[in-house]
């Protein structure tokens, strides 16, 4: 049985950056497998996540909440062949809900680990109304504020009461006895996603085994179209780009090549925010920019 962690949360809240950092902190001597799913076909976690692990998955289209169960069953059943993981990771997208993700490592026989939902604290009030934000809380039980070091003390608390309270309202219930999946949840609050060792102990395993609604659905609230990009850009350029990109983009994310930077430059743009701090040395591919819009 190979133990599975599910990493969930809004677009944006920082599950790559969580799996980043687990890598470098706790995960040196273990043999870990990360999946990664990405809302449309064109994806750029799993480009910057090959950077820390050494076998990453990625699931190219669609999302793996509801439209491709056999895609991401296979997956990992080639996974488990091929490199044989001693933990497996699978970052969901900040679109998809966990709870499908969770009966489908089931059924293949991984123990859950833990269901960690990334909440940015700094943007929550934009987001919080959303069902798929509320679900992805409700289906979690290791519930971890990100993004601590943007907003002060008072906001902080109003986000934990709030995000508190979503879970109480949305937690997962098994479908025959309408007993909560999760009893309990474990909350930390942490900058760029850093968790303490404990959480990947094994001390929030799921014992339960859970059943599939049959013909359930949901809706999914956001739309993607890639640009790519010929040339090498000016950085001003990209500046240019964002400044005006449409209200509805909610998510900018990329990789670029620029006119005077001999690395590629990875784009991560979330509600009005614009970081640029991370490089990719050796990309070969071609620039891309991945624009998400919302319906709402
Ligand atoms: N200031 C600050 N920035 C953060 C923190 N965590 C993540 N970020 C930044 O937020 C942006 C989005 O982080 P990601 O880790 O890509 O978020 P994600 O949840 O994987 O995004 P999607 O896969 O698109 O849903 C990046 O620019 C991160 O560097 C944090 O705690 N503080």
């Amino acid at each position: 049985m190979i133990p599975a962690f599910i990493i969930t949360g809004y677009l944006g809240s920082g599950k790559t950056t969580l799996l980043l950092n687990a890598a470098r902190e706790h995960f040196s001597e273990k043999r870990v497998a990360v999946i990664v799913n990405e809302l449309g076909e064109v994806g750029v976690d799993g480009k910057i996540l090959k950077n820390a692990y050494s076998e990453v998955l990625e699931l190219p289209e669609g999302c793996i909440c509801c439209t491709i169960h056999a895609e991401f069953e296979k997956a990992i059943r080639e996974l488990r062949e091929k490199y044989e993981p001693e933990l497996l990771m699978v970052e969901t997208s900040g679109s998809a809900e966990p709870f499908p993700v969770m009966i489908s490592l089931q059924n293949l026989g991984c123990i859950i680990e833990g269901v960690i939902c990334l909440i940015d604290t700094k943007n929550f009030h934009l987001y919080s109304q959303e069902d798929t934000a509320k679900h992805q809380i409700g289906s979690s039980n290791v519930l971890v504020l990100n993004k601590t070091d943007l907003v002060d003390e008072s906001t902080l608390k109003q986000v934990e009461d709030s995000v508190v309270d979503i879970w109480n309202r949305y937690l997962l219930r098994n479908l025959f006895t309408n007993e909560p999946v999760f009893r309990s949840f474990k909350l930390y609050k942490t900058s760029f996603g850093k968790l303490p060792a404990e959480v990947f102990s094994g001390v929030f395993a799921l014992q339960e085994k859970l059943y599939h609604l049959n013909g359930e659905t949901h809706s999914h609230n956001h739309a993607q179209q890639v640009i790519y990009l010929d040339e090498p850009v000016d950085y001003n350029e990209l500046l240019d780009i964002i400044n005006k990109l449409p209200p509805d983009v909610i998510r900018l994310k990329g990789i670029l090549k620029l006119k005077d930077f001999p690395e590629a430059l990875v784009v991560n743009y979330s509600f009005g925010n614009l970081d640029t701090s991370y490089t990719l040395p050796h990309y070969e591919g071609k620039s891309f920019l991945v624009l998400i819009r919302s319906f709402n």
